[in-house]
């Protein structure tokens, strides 16, 4: 069951400049960065409670977010939902007729483990399934 929003994800073409910009301007508290591998994704974590602030900027200028920036530039990426089950909220949706990015979850920040559902499948908006790591 989808029980949080855990992040709104925005694509920065430069990580360290959006950053400052998170900490300085905005006051937040910048929880650090973490590189996502499986993802090809650069992430820097702002914690606002009871949600956060994630960036995503390429990894090693690869990935996904390579190819929105080049597209679209900066921008609203993708908003996370945290899942209590995520098989059973993929098997749920796929019955639903909700398109997944994956056969099934990968790697994610803070140990989770994520999936995507394809933008046209909502209205246009990205949305990422994140089931918490055991520690987090
Ligand atoms: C760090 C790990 C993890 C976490 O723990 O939080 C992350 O957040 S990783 C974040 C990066 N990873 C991903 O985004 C994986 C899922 N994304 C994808 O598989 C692709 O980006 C995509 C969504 C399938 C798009 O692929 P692309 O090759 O760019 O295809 P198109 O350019 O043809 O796009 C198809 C269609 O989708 C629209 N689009 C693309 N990106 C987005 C977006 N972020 N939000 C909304 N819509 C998006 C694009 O405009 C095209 O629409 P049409 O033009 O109408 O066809
Ligand atoms: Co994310």
């Amino acid at each position: 069951m989808i029980v949080a929003l855990d992040h709104v994800a925005i694509a920065v073409p430069d990580l360290e400049a959006s950053i400052k910009r998170f900490m300085e301007d905005f006051g937040l508290t910048f929880e650090g960065t973490e590189d996502v591998e499986a993802a090809k994704t650069s992430t820097a974590f702002f914690p606002l409670p009871p949600t956060s602030i994630e960036l995503v900027h390429p990894l090693r200028g690869e990935g996904p977010i390579a190819k929105y920036l080049e597209k679209k530039g900066g921008g609203m990426h993708h908003l996370c939902f945290r899942t209590d089950n995520i098989e059973e909220d993929i098997a749920r949706l796929k019955e639903k007729g909700y398109q997944f990015l994956s056969d099934g979850p990968s790697n994610g920040a803070h140990n989770s483990k994520v999936i995507f559902i394809h933008p046209k499948s909502c209205d246009g908006v990205l949305i990422e399934l994140n089931q918490p790591g055991e520690e987090h």
